[in-house]
């Protein structure tokens, strides 16, 4: 569900040994040109597709699948799922994000709206072009029952793609969402030439905001150590093939974020992170100062004055 760079690298990878995956977009337009091309040209681009995969713009198609992996934008998420028809199957949440509003991680969102399926998370450090291609990747796939998480893993796994089970739902999710926003950090780092010293010292650091936000909200530690959270976070702060990274760059150029998104046809979703994140921490009583400078960029701060307030913080004890 969601024909973006993610949801069509997943559906290919499940699809190279002959498995049928349908595979759903919104727009109708898009469905014609993947079925005619058997390629992805707006959103992924290099990927030759197999014809094991039938795209549909008619949710009504996945009524009779065995699992739905869902794709769409965190903040499209739940708009989505209200017209997936209630069939009972397992939904694979792969979006990365918090919702806007009710500051819910997307496993709440769907239970909410899905009351009757059982809910699993797959997070992880995946850039779609590489999973795609086949290269050799490795995810968290987590679901609160064991049960579930297991037959799920075995049934994804493939040559190249690596399942690793969790039951910790929460902290795969915070991990694969928090990166998001530190992805943007460590760009600001590369566009206003501060130096490889400050990019780990962000991704350090970063971590350790992370670690916190999920600890007070009910994660596990070695989860953000894992796949899904420390993994993850070392891909995306450290490519320009990370979206967050590159809208970072700009930002650390000096470009105002209003036009930098307003350019974007692809989802950063660290933008749409960052000012529910620092909501949800100060909810939670969580210092973020990383997240929180990204939040202030993004809402139009001047770089050389944020870098200055995140420098001149009153000096602490290393730790989380
Ligand atoms: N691209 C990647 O390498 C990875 C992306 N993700 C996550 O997967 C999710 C989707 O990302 P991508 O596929 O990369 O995005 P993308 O930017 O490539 O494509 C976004 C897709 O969502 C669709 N869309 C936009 N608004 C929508 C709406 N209101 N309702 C339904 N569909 C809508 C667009 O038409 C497009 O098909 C994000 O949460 C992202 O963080 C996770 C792992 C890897
Ligand atoms: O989540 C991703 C890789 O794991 C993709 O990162 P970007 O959304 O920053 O491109």
């Amino acid at each position: 569900m969601g024909a973006g760079a993610w949801g069509t690298a997943l559906a290919q990878v499940l699809a190279a040994d002959g498995t049928p995956v349908r595979l759903w977009a919104r727009d109708p337009a898009l469905v014609a040109t993947i079925a005619a091309e058997r390629r992805n040209p707006v959103y992924l681009p290099t990927a030759a597709l197999s014809e094991a995969i039938r795209p549909t713009a008619d949710l009504d198609d996945l009524a009779e699948a065995e699992m739905v992996l869902v794709v769409t934008p965190a903040q499209a998420m739940r708009g989505v799922l209200r017209q997936l028809p209630q069939a009972g199957m397992p939904l694979i949440l792969c979006s990365k994000g918090i919702e806007a509003g009710t500051m819910k991680l997307l496993h709440a969102v769907a239970a909410e709206e899905h009351p009757g399926s059982p809910i699993a998370v797959l997070s992880g450090p995946t850039f779609a072009h590489e999973v795609a291609a086949g290269l050799p990747t490795a995810v968290t796939l987590a679901a609160a029952d064991r049960d579930v998480a297991g037959p799920l893993a075995r049934r994804i796994k493939r040559p190249s793609l690596r399942p690793y089970v969790s039951t910790d739902v929460a902290g795969a999710e915070i991990g694969g969402a928090v990166k998001n926003v530190l992805a943007i950090a460590c760009g600001v780092v590369e566009g206003a030439g501060l130096g490889q010293n400050a990019r780990a010292a962000v991704i350090a650091r970063g971590f350790a905001e992370m670690t916190r936000f999920g600890l007070a909200r009910g994660a596990r530690a070695e989860t953000l150590a894992g796949l899904s959270g420390l993994g993850d976070l070392v891909l995306t702060c450290s490519s320009t093939s990370s979206r967050n990274y590159s809208l970072g760059v700009g930002l650390g150029r000096g470009e105002p974020a209003t036009a930098l998104l307003a350019d974007r046809r692809t989802v950063a979703e660290g933008a749409f992170t960052a000012p529910v994140l620092h909501d949800a921490a100060a909810a939670a009583g969580v210092d973020m100062p990383v997240a929180e400078a990204v939040c202030r960029l993004l809402g139009g701060a001047n770089v050389g004055a944020v870098i200055e307030a995140l420098l001149s913080r009153p000096l602490r004890e290393e730790g989380i």
